[in-house]
């Protein structure tokens, strides 16, 4: 793994510092947005294999301008507290910048959940949750946490159920968490929700021909040859959704034992499984393979979609980095110095506070859904049906009176009547929010000459805003 050197933190607050120079603000607001409020360290022991195990878990809270506070809980052996802190600020400004009504926090947990039984995981995350609830860090309306690398819906639901053992009359009980599989709270679409907000974000990217000119690019995502890092759930959903249904080719894949590569493209739920299987992408049939990932990296591709760790790209690697457009998918991977190795060589970036929103615009439809105790769209789909069947009525009438030849079919019928169920919903306020948040990003892009990239104008923008609420409010 490449540590950030200097920290995680320090090159998250390095990007903020040069967003904050070109912005009015008083020295001391901006002192202000920038530290971290708060970080709970906990070292809880559980007992197994007959012997007691001691673990160290944190959860960070960034900033309170608005609560909730959101963000998920990573269970990674590097997880410590530089990293929770800068997690938690990329969360205060991506939420600011898709105007999701969260503060930022994050939390992790140390350890390697491949090392552990599934009942033995469960044990562990039940303790952490613990630990936290009782200290109101995951609580429906304080702090309400996700899922992250090496976490997903499994977790999600523990940390839920304990939760609600623990505060049996809380009747918002299940928005104490987002991320939880469909039949415990959850919500359509939230397991691929990071992976298609980068989708939706390349899409809108590539509606813009100004800005893919600044990326040296032309033409559609048809074709276009990606390489990804990580093939966890962002960067499978990511890949899965832009081959499948844009065209472009998924030329490499990086993960922890090494790359392959295809020139013809590579399938990705066959590497998936293939993963799966194996525990890596080697001996993946008719790819070529390197044992040393990070060189694809730097492979001759369009597009370069980290999406596993933070730091993989750095002052080491930047110079080399052929890709002229890179979207992070992951938090942080490329540090704030390579960031400006790449912007000399004409690189864009589309940054991580708004490439891997997805997650936590999906989590907050989630989490209304949850507080408003009712299925998704239910009220507004009984109302579209009604409407709807007026029409069909309409069309048949007409058809009747005027001696048409023709008919509504009875599948079209029952497919027009059933209207948009929770995942099109889903899906369609996510694609509006990834719209939105790019058309504010860019024109703060495109429209200041002193502002360089898209990064600088994410953080004007969210740094704008938060702001703003601190002003209208107080401290
Ligand atoms: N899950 C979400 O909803 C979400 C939301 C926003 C941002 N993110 C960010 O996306 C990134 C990935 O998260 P995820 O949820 O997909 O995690 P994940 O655990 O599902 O997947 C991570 C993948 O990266 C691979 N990986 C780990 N170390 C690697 C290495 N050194 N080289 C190559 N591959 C490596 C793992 O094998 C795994 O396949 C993280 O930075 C996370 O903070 C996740």
């Amino acid at each position: 793994m490449t540590a950030i050197q200097g920290g995680f933190t320090a090159s998250v607050n390095a990007m903020y510092d040069r967003a904050v120079s070109l912005m009015d603000l008083s020295p001391g607001l901006v002192e202000k947005i920038r530290v971290c409020n708060a970080t709970y360290t906990v070292r809880f022991g559980v007992r197994l294999r007959g012997e007691i195990h001691t673990f160290t878990g944190y959860r960070s809270v960034h900033s309170e301008h608005m609560e909730p506070v959101k963000g998920g809980i990573r269970f990674a052996m590097a997880v410590d507290q530089d990293e929770v802190e800068a997690l938690a600020s990329l969360m205060t400004y991506k939420c600011a910048l898709v105007e999701t009504p969260f503060g930022g926090s994050k939390g992790g947990l140390c350890i390697d959940p491949s090392a552990w039984e599934p009942h033995e995981m469960e044990q562990i995350t039940r303790r952490f949750a613990y630990e936290l609830i009782k200290r109101d860090l995951i609580n429906p309306a304080q702090n309400v946490p996700a899922p992250d690398m090496g976490t997903g819906e499994r977790e999600m639901a523990w940390m839920a159920d304990q939760y609600k053992r623990m505060k049996t009359t809380d009747i918002n009980g299940n928005a104490c968490v987002t991320g939880k599989p469909a039949n415990a709270g959850g919500i359509a679409g939230r397991v691929e929700a990071t992976g298609r907000g980068v989708q939706y974000a390349l899409q809108e990217f590539f509606r813009h021909p100004e800005d893919m000119a600044a990326a040296g690019l032309t033409g559609t995502l048809d074709g276009k040859r990606i390489v990804v890092q990580g093939l966890g759930n962002v960067g499978y959903h990511a890949a899965k959704f832009l081959s499948s249904e844009d065209g472009a080719r998924i030329t490499g894949v990086i993960e922890r034992d090494g790359g392959i590569w295809s020139d013809t493209g590579l399938d990705v739920d066959a590497v998936r499984a293939h993963i799966r299987e194996t525990g890596g992408v080697k001996g993946f049939p008719d790819a070529r393979f390197d044992a040393n990932g990070a060189t694809l990296l730097e492979a001759d591709c369009d597009i370069l979609i980290p999406a596993a760790l933070e730091g993989v790209i750095h002052t080491g690697n930047a110079p080399r980095v052929q890709a002229p457009l890179i979207i992070e998918a992951a938090n942080g991977p490329v540090t704030a110095e390579a960031n400006d190795i790449l912007l000399d060589k004409g690189c864009v970036i589309i940054p991580d506070l708004y490439a891997n929103a997805g997650g936590v615009t999906v989590s907050y439809f989630e989490w209304v859904k949850n507080l408003s105790h009712i299925r998704f769209g239910r009220m507004q789909r009984r109302a579209e049906e009604a409407r709807h069947q007026v029409l069909v009525d309409e069309l048949e009438r007409l058809s009747r009176d005027k001696g048409l030849a023709w008919t509504l079919s009875d599948d079209f019928k029952a497919r027009y009547l059933r209207g948009a169920g929770e995942l099109e919903l889903v899906r369609s306020g996510l694609d509006d929010t990834m719209r939105g948040a790019y058309g504010a990003m860019r024109e703060v892009w495109q429209g200041r000459a002193d502002v360089p990239d898209l990064r600088t104008a994410g953080f004007i923008v969210a740094i704008s805003r938060i702001a703003a609420s601190y002003q209208a409010k107080g401290l």
